[in-house]
């Protein structure tokens, strides 16, 4: 296990008028190696969740064991927190400063005191894992980029630190569709590459379904359900109670099937449903 939390509450501005519970005594786990979809409708305390994973809020109750490290406790550094756990925020783009591409990748392991040459083949591999292409983009300004861009550069920085945990709070936010398409590709490509264990928060049930292994859904500061796409995307009513839904081609099998038709609902994927309506009318071809 890579992740532990235990009994885990957050309250903003406590004691004053404005006090907010946003985490209300969370206990999780996380496995090496798991992708994680974390889901949950505005406000349900997912993006105060993840700071507290690397170390950016400290906890008012409870306690988070990261790869056997209590980073929590008080003489946790921060530092440390931050080495092992990566955390791309929304809007990455708006915190890239250095006036190339390869400086604003190379800040976070500089400042860990790499040597040269190490901090040399760790943007050179960020940038590759991203799809960005070193020779042409490293001398480029952050600023002349596109968007899409611009926030593979703000997740190099991120991955170049070599985190254990990758955590991205809506990475596709504010993209086109080619974009969000790229981005995503290169999230996936990168999980498979190295392996590390992955969260993901986003609003898209489609996104969700395509790449992840496990779902955590939140609500009101609590977690309402998790289990697998299969398991969690059982529930569309509960979902739809917590102001969710399910992947579009899953909702269209399932009232497919409702109207007499043979096909299975467990459909989580465009390919899935391509491969399960073939069967189907190979089936009636040959009736
Ligand atoms: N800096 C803050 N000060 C006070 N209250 C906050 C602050 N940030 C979040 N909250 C409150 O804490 C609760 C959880 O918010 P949080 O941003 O974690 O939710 P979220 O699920 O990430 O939402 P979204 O999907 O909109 O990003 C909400 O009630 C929110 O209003």
């Amino acid at each position: 296990m890579i992740i532990k939390i235990e009994n885990l509450s957050y309250v903003y501005n406590p004691e004053s008028p404005f006090e907010t519970k946003a985490l209300d005594n969370i206990n999780l786990e996380i496995e090496n190696g798991d992708f994680v979809g974390l889901i949950g409708h505005t406000g349900s305390g997912k993006s105060t969740l993840v700071q507290h994973l690397n170390g950016l809020i400290r906890p008012t109750r409870g306690k988070i064991i990261i790869d056997g490290l209590d980073i929590t406790a008080k003489e946790t550094k921060l530092r440390t927190v931050r080495q092992e756990v990566g955390l791309v925020f929304q809007y990455p783009e708006y915190q890239l400063f250095e006036e190339t591409v390869y400086k604003d990748i190379a800040f976070g392991p500089r400042n860990l005191g790499l040597d040269e040459g190490e901090i040399d083949s760790r943007v050179k591999k960020a940038m590759e894992l991203v799809g960005l292409d070193f020779e042409n983009m490293r001398d480029r300004s952050p600023f002349e980029l596109s968007g899409g861009q611009k926030r593979r550069v703000a997740i190099a920085g991120v991955v170049a630190m070599e985190p254990k945990v990758l955590i991205l709070d809506e990475p596709t936010a504010g993209l086109d569709p080619k974009g969000r398409d790229e981005i995503l590709g290169e999230i996936q490509n990168l999980y498979k590459k190295e392996g590390i264990t992955i969260i993901l928060v986003s609003h898209s049930m489609e996104d969700i379904a395509k790449l992840v292994n496990k779902i955590v859904v939140m609500s009101g500061g609590q977690i309402a359900m998790e289990g697998t796409p299969r398991e969690v995307f059982k529930n569309g009513k509960e979902l739809e109670k917590l102001g969710l839904g399910i992947p579009q081609v899953t909702d269209f099998m399932r009232k497919f099937k409702s109207k007499g038709n043979p096909v299975s609902d467990d459909i989580l994927t465009i390919g899935e449903a391509k491969v399960e309506l073939l069967k189907y009318l190979r089936r009636k071809d040959n009736a």
